[in-house]
């Protein structure tokens, strides 16, 4: 049933709206949607990765199925107009949207010209503009960034200047693409008391894309799902829907928020095998510094076979660099990285990557074929895999990570959660001594997160290290070792248990602990970990 609040003109209204990418005679991404969403509403849309809830996002805002080649029947009304009527800046500018990835929306260089040219489009007077920017920033918390270049940021840094950019838009509809992706747990919390803030302020409507709802329970009012079919299939309050809806919740591979599944205590059920006592890789006195910016100070880890080892902290704290040094994807200014006892750079490339798999944290920046099919067996190929053993394997990780329908699309074209999948899978198969992980089941429903975690813990119980750079603390939970890093140096290093208890310690470094340990299960204000 829907939900409407007072008899106000609705913002948008979907009617029988269906859309796909193809022609092609088969069912529909999105079929036959009927939905409103109303003023001064904060509305949840969830649904399994690949259901259509970011292209649903596009077609809103009037870019689908204009910039595709896609095709739609139905109709979508902004504010009683038809959207085919409306300018395309009328809507854009009115219907923000903060995207799934922030890079893909940035046109300048510098983070103050990004958000100047935002307020030029609109017309601010230029004496406006400075004072605008300043308080933005200051609301997203990243004023002393206001002249650094924006590919030099980390990924949550520039997630909260995507976020700003679109605030200086000042819409009428917010929509909002799993934003908190890729901050650290506290500005995680920060970013949502932010958008409730603002929204109470500015009394504008917000859609939050989002596969983890419990952090934004107290502000939505309203939940929709989309089922695999494109078929609407809830449209309810969050408490009835998560009551009573479970099963087909769980059957959709959607996420029930902690305080109605009873916790996730069955996360520990992924960690089972002890460490070999084998040192793979070793990191000795490292330390690494860029554009006169020290990043990583002294650290010094040794990494054992069979083991699982998180790497947190908060956003900007050295987490890729430290990845991508273990790579041998950077060079550090002092110290020394060993793989099995010999110096990274003393090994040929081609040899090194058959030892050690790297997933990046934008799944994009590893993309270098043009179909699932060629991604997933480059490696293979170089290998000496045949074309048998190839479709084979290849076979076998689209059945795995739900992307064999997406054989011979092109790997840009994919949803966010199969461009992730895809990206751990190219790495998965040549079973490597070490896998570099930066962030592998952000933006994965709960089905393919039980999936992905299942096989690298059947990949670390045969004896490949595996170092996940993660925000998610239930996936910290699981490891076998914790490894906090702050202001570029290691303030943690040990087992979760003890880090748990450490909790100045974690607020320092803006974690907070897993949802099983939680006093208070619905704790998502910062306010609440502090206390
Ligand atoms: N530009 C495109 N061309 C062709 N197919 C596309 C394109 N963009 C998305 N798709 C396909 O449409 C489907 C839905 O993608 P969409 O990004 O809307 O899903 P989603 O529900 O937001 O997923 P996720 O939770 O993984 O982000 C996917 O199967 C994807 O492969
Ligand atoms: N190419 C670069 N040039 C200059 N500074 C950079 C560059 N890449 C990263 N940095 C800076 O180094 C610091 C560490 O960045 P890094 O991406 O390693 O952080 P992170 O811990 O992975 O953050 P996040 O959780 O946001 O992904 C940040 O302050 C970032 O601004």
């Amino acid at each position: 049933m829907q939900v409407h609040k007072g008899w106000e003109q609705p913002i948008i209204e979907i009617e029988n709206f269906s859309f796909s990418y193809e022609e092609i005679d088969k069912q529909p991404l999105l079929d036959g949607l009927d939905v409103t969403l109303n003023p001064n509403e904060v509305t949840l849309l969830m649904g399994a990765s690949g259901s259509g809830k970011s292209s649903l996002a596009l077609c809103l805002n009037g870019l689908y199925p204009e910039a595709v080649e896609g095709i739609s029947s139905g109709d979508i009304f902004f504010l009683g107009k038809h959207i085919q009527d409306c300018e395309r800046g009328e809507l854009t500018q009115k219907i923000g949207i903060v995207f799934q990835d922030p890079e893909s929306q940035f046109c300048m260089i510098t983070v103050e010209d990004e958000l100047a040219f935002t307020l030029e489009n609109r017309k601010i007077p230029a004496s406006e503009i400075f004072g605008k920017i300043e308080s933005v920033l200051k609301a997203v918390g990243m004023q002393r960034f206001i002249h650094h270049k924006i590919h030099e940021l980390s990924g949550g840094q520039k997630q909260k200047i995507a976020l700003a950019s679109v605030l200086l838009l000042e819409p009428e509809l917010l929509i909002l693409d799993e934003p908190t992706a890729n901050l650290d747990p506290v500005s995680s919390l920060e970013f949502i008391e932010l958008v409730e803030a603002i929204q109470e302020e500015r009394q504008m409507s917000c859609l939050i894309i989002e596969h983890q709802a419990e952090d934004w329970l107290r502000l939505i009012e309203r939940v929709l799902v989309i089922g695999m079919d494109g078929k609407l299939l809830a449209d309810d309050a969050p408490d009835r829907l998560f009551s009573e809806q479970q099963r087909l919740l769980e059957q959709e591979g959607i996420f029930l928020p902690e305080e109605y599944s009873g916790g996730f205590e069955g996360r520990k059920r992924y960690n089972q095998t002890v460490p070999a006592e084998k040192t793979v890789l070793s990191v000795r006195d490292l330390s690494f510094s860029c554009k006169n910016q020290n990043v990583l100070n002294n650290i010094n880890i040794d990494v054992l076979a069979g083991e699982l080892i998180a790497v947190a902290g908060e956003n900007g704290a050295g987490k890729s660099t430290l990845l991508q040094l273990m790579a041998g994807l950077l060079e550090p200014d002092a110290g020394d990285i060993f793989l099995f006892d010999r110096p990274l750079k003393k090994w040929r490339e081609n040899k090194l990557r058959k030892h050690m798999g790297f997933v990046f944290q934008n799944p994009e920046h590893q993309f270098i074929t043009d179909t699932v099919y060629e991604e997933l067996t480059f490696g293979m190929k170089c290998n000496g895999y045949t074309e048998a053993e190839m479709e084979n394997a290849a076979d076998l990780w689209m059945g795995q990570f739900g992307l064999r329908e997406h054989r011979d699309n092109n790997p840009f074209a994919l949803s966010g959660g199969q461009k992730r999948r895809l990206s751990v899978a190219t790495v998965l198969d040549v079973s490597p001594d070490i896998l570099l992980f930066d962030e592998p089941t952000y933006g994965q429903d709960a089905a393919t997160t039980t999936e992905l975690m299942d096989y690298v813990m059947e990949l670390k119980a045969m004896g490949t290290a595996i170092i996940f750079v993660t925000h998610d603390m239930n996936i910290v939970d699981a490891a076998d070792r914790a490894i906090i890093l702050k202001q570029g140096g290691v303030a943690f290093s040990g087992v979760p248990d003890t880090l748990w208890k450490k909790t100045k310690m974690l607020y320092e470094a803006r974690l907070r602990k897993p949802a099983r340990l939680r006093q208070n299960r619905r704790e998502s204000h910062v306010y609440d970990i502090i206390h």
